[in-house]
């Protein structure tokens, strides 16, 4: 839909919500005409589908424009029925609730098509199932019933529902129809241009010769008065006789047997035989039968006997049982009767076709409710029929108002906007003046019809006046001023309806005491055919159907009639004109139009607009909000223009929104070769990043079967996989080498082909560094290990110290050999030197004696006291104990001076 915003010159505005002057019905007229010349039949009011009657086939309803529509978002594509019945469909799915599809319009705006319309969307796009098959071809033929051409089919009711039910998952399994004020005075009178229900015609003209016959027919709708009221028996474009076996096909299909057509049959005969029942009147104005032949036909082939027809109440107060005498009454009463037969057998073919497309289903359902409604009825002067009609488009408008001025509220309220007072005609007041309690026209209708005494029309009116003359929307010839009463006869009264003004006719035309008009269709609307009179004298059926209605989602088509030749391509603007007042589109809009034109989630409408704003060109990284707030401050939106919602933008005249749509428009042609380099630039990276992911998703694969079978003796397979491994484990060992001889466990573990390798790799290693270690090797070492190899071969696994010793380097400066020797010689040579181990010598007693020195020689070993260091005799009194914190050294290095190993003597422990 945006992208359609820059053809708007050409093609007028998609969505009267963005016109700018949106209160001017010549702007209206003006924007349909054109869409019209375009054969562009379909505009919206936000989420309300305005359908024009083209009167020609147009290439809109194949399958592969219900491709298109299906799931796509309501506003990007142009506006289609198709669009509107996906819509409630996926709402209907994520929301899991219910919804109806209000359509209406006049008798030929092509309500009829558009129900089909959306039958054969539902059809063709809802999830399959055997069972919603024979649904589907019911629900298709059971529009039957109003099926073929224009007008009424068997059924033309004002107001029917039919139900599609779904279940969760989205299958339709069944469908229900409620029908609502049918349409009966078709049957009996038709107005110019109208011909009564078409199967009248088709049985006349297409019924086989044994069934006209054994129903007393003959094949020429001349013949019968209730089909040549309005010359319009003969509409070329209608045939009759084809038409007549698509209904035959129709009613097999919705389970009819042989004897429920009979007597359907037998009842439409009878209503054509009862319209040429002719009464005369005698000297006394009378009503006498000459001739009964139709009556003898009509309880033949219907049962029905017409002449104990039993009058309701208002005909007090003669009994209950009348003869009608008078020829006026006695025409009615034959027309009541017609309509009443025809009327209930309505009601008995809706139930039978509801019986067949019961859904037998137990799981839960959620339903789309396709509701079929005229419009506004206005002629010169209208009676009860019309108003019941005017009364139930009052009470829809008024659902209508609560319904979009709630969910606009509550979009308000979720997007944190401030709610505005919207200017907008409530009529809730009209409706009041109808229905109200007591107080209402139906209440003082039922009065009149009950109280006990003689009710006429102009009583009626009286009381109508008595109670309700001084409100505005209530005007008699008595409460009106000079110029109004020229146009309005004492017998009627006008409402003055949302959507414009109609005058009402109380008063019959013989006016014979009783209310002849109003009364008897009155009794015969809302007893019969809406429900029981007798407890609440309202239209109750319509106060259900609001009930029902209330409990679900809204979606709108009105339906508007081109012209009124049926003449493709023709726009007549008066007609058009008068069904905009009259399906209150301007009110709708307006209502539509309550606080802001255009709302858009910010990311769709940053996605749109940000080539025009250098901040979020080409590319806008932060939150998107912030990015249209941005972008919406350098085109230079005033603060009263938009709001920021939670997620949307909203803004106010649809003018800022096509002052951005035209900057956008020269921008883009700017872009435009910008975009054309882009898209070769990206071309190419593509084709590049193609290539690379192609040649990375091989060698994959290569890897990974290598992998699988790294196990295995090399093979073509895994051959760059093994080649891999090992590079890989001996550029691991490379920096992972063992540093020293000693370091025995740090070697990688190899992975199974380098096994061998690893263990040769391993030796050779630790040679190298066995190798490196002995070459490093000094003299001074050299004789340390020479000492420490001796201390091994006298301590090892002998003494628990010893391995903590092997680590510590013996010290020269501590005892050297030499050191001894000389100390040895000294001693011998002068007795002077002193040896510097410190011992301790226990006396006999075990006492500590004081430290000494230990003194060796080459044959003895002295203990010389410190004090008497140059005494050269050894007392030898009790043991001694080298106190060493070295023994290992000390010992090995005695061991060596006295070149006699084998002579320590190494008791475990000590
Ligand atoms: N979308 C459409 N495309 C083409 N022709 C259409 C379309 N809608 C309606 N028509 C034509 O207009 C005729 C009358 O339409 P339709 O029968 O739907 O009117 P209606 O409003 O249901 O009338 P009624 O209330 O009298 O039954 C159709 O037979 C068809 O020829």
């Amino acid at each position: 839909m945006e992208g359609a915003l820059t053809a708007r010159d050409r093609v007028g505005i998609q969505d009267f919500v963005l016109l700018d002057t949106h209160t001017s019905e010549t702007a209206f007229l003006g924007n349909l005409k054109k869409r019209f010349s375009e054969d562009l039949i379909y505009t919206y009011i936000g989420t309300l589908l305005v359908s024009v009657n083209p009167y020609k086939e147009l290439d809109i309803y194949s399958k592969k424009q219900m491709d298109i529509y299906m799931g796509v978002n309501f506003f990007e594509l142009p506006p289609h029925i198709y669009a509107l019945a996906d819509n409630a469909y996926h709402t209907m799915m994520t929301e899991a609730n219910n919804h109806f599809i209000l359509i209406s319009g006049e008798s030929g705006a092509g309500k009829t098509e558009a129900s089909k319309k959306i039958l054969q969307y539902y059809a063709v796009s809802c999830p399959s199932t055997t069972l919603l098959d024979s649904v589907r071809d019911r629900m298709l033929v059971s529009n039957p019933v109003r099926f073929v051409n224009s007008g009424p089919g068997l059924v033309s009711s004002s107001l029917r529902l039919i139900d599609h039910m779904f279940t969760l998952q989205g299958d339709a399994v069944g469908g229900h129809i409620l029908s609502y004020l049918l349409e009966k005075s078709r049957v009996v009178h038709q107005n110019h241009g109208e011909r009564n229900f078409h199967i009248f015609y088709q049985l006349v003209e297409g019924g086989e010769e044994d069934l006209l016959h054994q129903l007393g027919l003959e094949s020429n709708c001349q013949h019968y008065s209730y089909l040549v009221q309005d010359e319009c028996a003969n509409v070329t474009s209608i045939n009759d006789k084809n038409d007549w076996k698509t209904v035959r096909n129709a009613l097999s299909v919705i389970d009819f047997d042989e004897s429920d057509i009979q007597h359907l049959f037998g009842i439409i005969a009878s209503v054509l035989h009862l319209g040429n029942v002719q009464f005369e009147a005698d000297s006394k104005g009378y009503a006498t039968l000459n001739k009964n032949t139709e009556l003898r036909w009509v309880s033949t082939v219907s049962l029905v006997i017409p002449w104990t027809l039993r009058m309701p109440k208002p005909w007090r107060p003669q009994s209950a049982y009348t003869l009608l005498t008078l020829l006026d009454h006695a025409i009615y009463a034959r027309n009541a009767l017609a309509k009443a037969i025809y009327g209930r057998t309505f009601t008995w073919l809706v139930n039978k076709i509801n019986d067949s497309m019961e859904n037998k289903e137990p799981s839960r359902k959620t339903v789309i409710g396709l509701l079929d409604i005229y419009g506004f009825e206005v002629f010169y002067v209208n009676s009860f029929e019309q108003f019941c009609i005017n009364y139930c488009n009052e009470k829809l408008q008024q659902l209508f108002i609560q319904l979009t001025l709630k969910s606009e509220q509550e979009e308000y309220e979720a997007e944190g906007i401030g709610w505005e007072p919207v200017q907008f005609f409530n009529n809730k007041i009209i409706c009041d003046l109808v229905e109200e309690k007591h107080r209402g026209i139906i209440s003082v209708l039922d009065e009149e019809c009950l109280r006990p005494g003689e009710a006429t029309d102009f009583t009626f009116l009286e009381k109508l006046e008595e109670k309700m003359g001084s409100h505005p929307h209530f005007i008699t010839h008595k409460f009106s001023d000079k110029k109004t009463r020229k146009t309005l006869d004492r017998g009627n009264f006008r409402l003055l309806h949302y959507a414009g003004e109609v005058t009402y006719g109380v008063v019959g035309k013989g006016s014979h005491g009783l209310s002849l008009l109003w009364t008897i269709i009155h009794v015969y609307l809302t007893d019969k055919l809406l429900g029981d009179s007798t407890t609440d004298p309202r239209p109750s059926s319509l106060l259900g159907l609001t009930d029902i209605l209330m409990s679900k989602e809204p979606w709108y088509v009105r339906c508007l009639k081109s012209n009124e030749s049926k003449q493709p391509g023709r726009f007549d603007d008066v007609l058009v004109r008068h069904q905009v007042k009259y399906l209150g589109l301007m009110e709708h809009l307006r209502v539509r139009r309550a606080g802001f034109a255009y709302r858009r989630r910010y990311e769709l409408f940053l996605q749109r607009y940000k080539p025009l704003c250098p901040a979020t060109w080409p590319h806008w990284r932060g939150v998107a909000a912030e990015g249209v707030e941005a972008l919406v401050q350098h085109l230079g939106y005033l603060p009263d223009e938009y709001k920021m919602g939670r997620t949307k933008i909203f803004i106010r005249h649809p003018r800022t929104l096509f002052a951005t749509e035209d900057a956008f428009e020269v921008c883009k042609h700017k872009l435009g070769k910008a975009t054309k380099i882009e898209t070769c630039w990206r071309g190419v990276q593509a084709r590049k990043e193609k290539e690379r992911r192609q040649w990375a998703v091989k060698v994959i694969k290569k890897f990974i079967k290598g992998y699988m079978t790294r196990g295995e003796a090399k093979t073509t397979d895994n051959s760059e996989y093994l080649a891999f491994v090992r590079q890989n484990y001996l550029n691991r060992l490379k920096d992972n080498l063992p540093k020293t001889v000693l370091d025995k466990s740090s070697w990688l573990t190899p992975p199974p082909v380098l096994t061998e390798a690893s263990a040769i790799l391993r030796q050779l290693h630790m040679r190298l560094m066995v190798t490196r270690y002995v070459r490093g090797i000094t003299a001074q070492q050299k004789a340390q290990l020479q000492l420490k190899g001796i201390t091994s071969v006298i301590f090892k696994g002998k003494k628990d110290s010893y391995p903590q010793s092997v680590s510590q380097p013996f010290v020269d400066t501590r005892i050297s050999e030499q050191d001894i020797n000389m100390k040895v010689l000294q001693i011998i040579r002068n007795e002077r030197i002193k040896y510097s181990i410190p011992v301790v010598k226990y006396d006999r007693n075990g006492f500590k004696a004081r430290p000494r020195q230990l003194i060796l020689t080459q044959t003895a070993a002295y203990v010389v006291d410190e004090a008497k260091i140059k005494q050269k005799a050894l007392e030898h009194v009790g043991d001694l104990v080298i106190q060493c914190d070295h023994l290992f050294e000390v010992l090995t290095k005695l061991s060596v001076v006295a070149n006699k190993q084998s002579a320590i003597n190494v008791v475990q422990g000590r």
